[in-house]
């Protein structure tokens, strides 16, 4: 059987009582990750969980540089490790859609930011049942047609998709609009962001800086839709060693001569920059063809077709209507009095009960062994478990 490496603490000022946070906190969670000690607090209902980390090799305190959109303090909170990489949260007496959360402390994202901003970090995101659908990546050289792909799509499913608007410091063109195509931006403020590490990834394109934000990403993921990203090579490949799980496509030109035919045919650039977004098309699509990089690869020649295959391969093809789609599996309702324990790769969440009898009808089970992605914004991929049978079935 198991252990609890988790535990709950009221009225905790006085185990930090070295002065280091004097505001008395409502409740404070500590988990143990090797040579670190995560303090997970709320302060008051409605305000951000706060994190800190204590160093025992040193006896320092260190407030981390937190990514993600935080939870937000209630009644309490439990707090357990699982593969040894995330804290799992589960709120006290929540709603179904807000009891559980991930703080991130060593998955590949996290490790990757940390080398990026040179600091401590640590990520949150929300846990989600079962696998909602992938953001979709897709990819090509400037003036090949993703944009009027992205917007088919959008227009067709209103209600499924949403965009994941990046930052640029280009300058807007004649139709587009600050908060809709792009967040245009002055590239001293959008280096000060990715410094804060702000940004999921970035790159520098045709001598302009673009990047995603985690709150773009976010942003979508809240509405309940799936996230569209319209980046370049180098972001698809930051994106895929990143923890957000997507399906990666590359559209490609039918020749060279027809891509320069489009882009000229737009009129939105200069000869210069139509000149640079040539130059830059030859090694895009040679590293978007050959790397291994994308899942799928699509020829826009008639654009028709190319939008009815590009449907095919995210299964809209057929009748499929544009739904709202609601997680189909069911969600967590949890009373405010629980214990969560962690066995093997199982956590088991014990809500109380006064009627012994029912016991074993008030426990959760929540499989934690095939987690995928995190942040920003979603971790899929927890099963849901409610009865005891369960979990003695499940381990043994
Ligand atoms: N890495 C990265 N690339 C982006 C982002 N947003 C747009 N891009 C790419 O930047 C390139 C230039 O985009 P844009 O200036 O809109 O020109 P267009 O491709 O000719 O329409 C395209 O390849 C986009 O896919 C982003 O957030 N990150
Ligand atoms: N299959 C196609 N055949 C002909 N023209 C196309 C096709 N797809 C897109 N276009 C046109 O090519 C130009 C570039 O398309 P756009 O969507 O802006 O490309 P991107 O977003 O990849 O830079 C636009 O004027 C668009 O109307």
């Amino acid at each position: 059987m198991g252990e609890a490496p988790a535990f709950f603490v009221d009225d905790l000022q006085q185990v930090f009582s070295n002065g280091f946070d004097p505001k008395p906190k409502v409740s404070e969670s500590e988990t143990i990750v090797g040579d670190k000690t995560y303090a997970i607090g709320e302060a008051h209902e409605g305000l951000a969980l706060s994190t800190r980390i204590f160093y025992k090799s040193t006896g320092e305190w260190v407030i981390p540089t937190v990514l993600g959109t935080k939870p937000e303090a209630g009644k309490g909170h439990s707090a357990v490790l699982v593969n040894e990489d995330r804290i799992l949260i589960i709120k006290r007496g929540s709603t179904p859609e807000d009891c559980i959360w991930f703080l991130e402390v060593d998955t590949e994202f996290v490790r990757e930011q940390r080398k990026i901003l040179g600091t401590e970090v640590v990520a949150w995101s929300r846990g989600v049942i079962g696998d909602a659908n992938k953001p979709i990546v897709i990819s090509g050289p400037s003036g090949v047609g993703k944009g009027t792909l992205i917007s088919k799509l959008m227009k067709e499913f209103p209600s499924m998709f949403g965009f994941s608007v990046s930052h640029t410091t280009r300058a807007p063109r004649n139709q587009e609009i600050n908060g809709v195509h792009y967040h245009f931006t002055e590239r001293s403020v959008m280096e000060k962001e990715i410094k804060d590490g702000k940004f999921l990834e970035f790159a520098n394109v045709h001598g302009n800086l673009y990047g995603t934000s985690l709150e773009a990403v976010e942003v979508v993921a809240d509405a309940g839709k799936r996230c569209i990203l319209d980046i370049d090579v180098q972001g698809a490949r930051s994106v895929r060693a990143s923890s957000l799980e997507a399906i990666f496509i590359f559209i490609c030109p039918p020749s060279f001569e027809e891509l320069e035919k489009r882009l000229r045919a737009r009129g939105t650039e200069t000869e210069e920059q139509i000149q640079k977004r040539l130059r830059n098309a030859k090694a895009e699509l040679e590293q978007g063809q050959s790397s291994g990089l994308f899942d799928h690869i699509l020829v826009n020649d008639d654009l028709d077709k190319c939008y009815e295959n590009l449907k095919k391969l995210l299964d809209l093809d057929g009748n499929v209507a544009d739904t709202f789609s609601k997680p189909s599996s069911k969600l967590v309702e949890l009373p405010i009095d629980h214990v969560v324990l962690k066995i093997d790769e199982k956590v088991v969440i014990s809500c109380r009960t006064q009627e012994l009898e029912k016991a074993s009808k008030n426990l959760i089970v929540l499989d934690v062994s095939s987690l995928k992605g995190g942040a920003p914004g979603r971790t899929r991929g927890l099963k849901m478990r409610d009865s005891f049978s369960d979990v003695m079935n499940g381990i043994s």
